[in-house]
């Protein structure tokens, strides 16, 4: 067949761009995870889990404190030695070709591990120049960074004078330096108030906006609905299920749940009451929650039964009524 380079006027128009599951199986797999395993002595903190990650994705890892996510993450970054299974990140294990993988990482640790004593933009020089990052590079690349992370005006500010979320910006600024392709945020907004929460999702949804594939654990449901293109969820070393936040709502709750509080010592007595009204019931310590397709409905029926809860609310499910049908546990226990 001979080559010839078409003219313009003969290329076919550019395809649309694909969403969703059918454009994420074009991307090539950045990670790929089979049956990992970590073992400390005889205890199994990962126990075999699968997954893998397209390039470009958001992924995410939800589950409790003690669910293995932090665990997995240090296998990733390489700095955690497997006991069992299969692990590629751009192809390479990370045990094999560790610089080579870390040049292609950017790892945001679960507390941060700034130089207190430096100024704002020395943490983000001195950090590139352990990369042996040329100044040339360097000099612009950190001012790049300090605008992204939105801290220009703190550039000669001392570390230990910013406020946590600005902390954590700096923090993932820093992780930025060497323009990893891959980046790893363990439970990157834990600690921080709503707003400096708000702040950092944006940041985060610049950078895969750019084509940065991001890895992120998370113990915070909202986070993981607002972030994550597909997750999945962890506890005691195993996944439970895997989808994108909306999948695993639909897959695994109903559309609305009906928060009920009676008061401690009423709620289990009450829910077996009501256990009728809608698909499923649940009685937590704190409260009743009735899953339903209307939540009105069910409330208005509650009521018709002369029950008077002292706080009661209806609500879209979530991924914490998904982690609570799966584990029988609310995500915060
Ligand atoms: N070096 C270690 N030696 C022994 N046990 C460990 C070690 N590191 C972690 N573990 C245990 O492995 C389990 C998983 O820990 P891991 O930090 O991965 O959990 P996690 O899901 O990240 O939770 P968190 O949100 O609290 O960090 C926990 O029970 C933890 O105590």
């Amino acid at each position: 067949m001979s080559e010839t380079t078409p003219s313009v006027r003969s290329l076919p128009p550019e395809p649309a761009p694909r969403r969703g599951a059918a454009a994420a199986a074009e991307r090539p797999v950045v990670i790929r995870a089979e049956n990992l395993v970590k073992r400390y002595g005889d205890f199994t903190a990962v126990d075999g889990i699968s997954f893998e990650v397209p390039a470009g994705e958001s992924f995410g890892l939800l589950g409790p404190n003690g669910a293995g996510k932090s665990t997995t993450m240090r296998m990733i970054g390489g700095v955690s030695r497997r006991t069992g299974g299969r692990l590629e990140i751009m192809g390479l294990d990370p045990e094999e070709q560790g610089p080579v993988v870390r040049a292609h990482l950017g790892v945001v640790p679960q507390q941060d591990n700034l130089d207190e004593e430096l100024r704002v933009r020395d943490n983000l020089l001195i950090y590139g120049r352990y990369f042996g990052l040329p100044r040339a590079y360097l000099k612009p690349k950190v001012e790049q960074l300090l605008d992204f992370a939105q801290l220009s005006d703190k550039a000669n500010s001392r570390v230990d004078d910013l406020s946590g979320g600005m902390k954590r910006r700096l923090t993932i600024a820093r992780s930025l330096v060497n323009e990893p392709k891959i980046l790893l945020l363990d439970e990157p907004t834990t600690g921080l108030d709503p707003q400096a929460r708000h702040v950092l999702w944006d940041r985060l949804f610049r950078l895969k906006e750019q084509g940065v594939t991001l890895v992120l654990t998370t113990h915070h449901m909202d986070e993981a609905e607002q972030l994550c293109d597909r997750l999945i969820v962890v506890d005691e070393g195993r996944i439970m299920a895997e989808g994108s936040p909306a999948e695993l709502i639909r897959r695994y709750s109903t559309r609305e749940v009906v928060e009920l509080r009676f008061g401690a010592d009423r709620n289990a007595a009450v829910a077996q009451q009501i256990g009728d009204l809608g698909d499923r019931v649940e009685a937590l310590p704190d409260r009743v929650l009735i899953y339903a397709r209307d939540g009105e409905a069910v409330l208005e029926a509650v009521v018709a039964r002369g029950l008077s809860p002292v706080t009661s609310l209806v609500r879209r499910s979530s991924l914490e009524d998904v982690f609570l049908k799966l584990t029988g546990r609310s995500l915060a226990d």
